[in-house]
């Protein structure tokens, strides 16, 4: 059956609704950023450039680096975003857009989000890397797709239970990341590994109070105190949990790699934000290249 114009939406050139990409547009090696201005960071560093394309805060690039080709996709802040980003990129992949139907033979993306982050834990340093091996999302996105099989209940249940969160907010969901980008990007001793807490804002959703109150004045401190096997949580942002669900639902492989910008129990940001996500992006991108 084919997938009905109001599903699976086109605009008049055949491009998909909000990335208004083609598919031979992206590459099987994607590359996820949140901030627009970063696509263009990476792709500097790139042989050749042959796709931009922008629409909202969806900026594309695609080009090769070493030979290998990838694209480059800004995503924008929050899994809403992810939604939308992931279902039209594996569309773009997996859908015969001409008769909207499913391909028989499955495609599957290698996803690696460059993104930032803070820490929870004393111990991590700004201006460190980690890659996240779990993802705990207090977003409720994955709620929203058929997932009991791609998540793990186990921890999620410890969260609940540890963190005593208020029945009236979105139960956590718990999805592992790839195994093999994880034992490969974590080979490096630039990167170690965590556990990466997804929440749904920057302020209340991650403990900070400018003016409004929060809700649980103590969610951060059982956050940095929640363990599981030995395991602490070891970093807050906004998009990996999202990242790895519907990477997990579509068959993709995703791995998160985060610079720490923040240290929330010392109150230090890094002096200069720039020069750390760089050194991310050129490690990313040298690794990939040799992947
Ligand atoms: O730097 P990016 O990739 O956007 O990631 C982090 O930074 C944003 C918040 O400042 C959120 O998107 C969070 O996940
Ligand atoms: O503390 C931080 C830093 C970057 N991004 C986040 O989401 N949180």
């Amino acid at each position: 059956m084919p997938i009905k114009e109001s599903e699976l939406v086109l605009n008049e050139d055949g491009s998909i609704y909000h990335l208004h990409l083609l598919p031979h547009q992206i590459a099987d090696t994607i590359i996820t950023v949140g901030d627009p201005e970063r696509v263009e960071k990476v792709t500097k560093h790139f042989d050749e450039i042959e796709v931009k394309v922008s629409k909202r805060e969806f900026h594309t690039q695609t080009g090769s680096y070493k030979g290998k080709r990838i694209t480059v996709i800004s995503t924008g802040i929050g899994t809403d975003n992810i939604d939308i980003v992931f279902n039209e990129l594996d569309a773009l992949a997996n859908i015969d857009l001409k008769t909207r139907e499913v391909k028989t033979a499955l495609k599957k993306l290698n996803f690696i989000r460059i993104g930032t982050s803070g820490a929870i834990q004393k111990d991590i340093p700004i201006n460190s890397l980690i890659a996240t091996e779990t993802a705990i999302g207090f977003d409720s996105l994955l709620h929203f797709y058929k997932s009991e099989t791609i998540q793990d209940t186990k921890i999620a249940s410890e969260v609940l239970q540890q963190l005593a969160m208020a029945s009236f907010k979105a139960r956590p969901y718990v999805i592992k990341g790839s195994k093999k980008l994880l034992k490969y990007f974590s080979s490096f001793e630039e990167i170690k590994t965590g556990i990466t807490a997804t929440n749904v804002g920057f302020y209340a959703p991650q403990g900070r109070v400018l003016r409004a109150e929060l809700q649980d004045e103590h969610f951060m401190q059982k956050l940095s105190n929640f363990k599981y096997n030995k395991q602490k949580i070891t970093n807050l942002e906004m998009e990996t949990s999202g990242i790895y669900g519907m990477s997990r639902l579509l068959g993709h492989r995703a791995i998160s790699l985060n610079a720490i910008l923040a240290n929330r129990i010392t109150g230090e940001f890094s002096k200069n934000p720039e020069e750390i996500v760089n050194q991310l992006i050129t490690f990313t991108l040298d690794k990939i290249a040799a992947f």
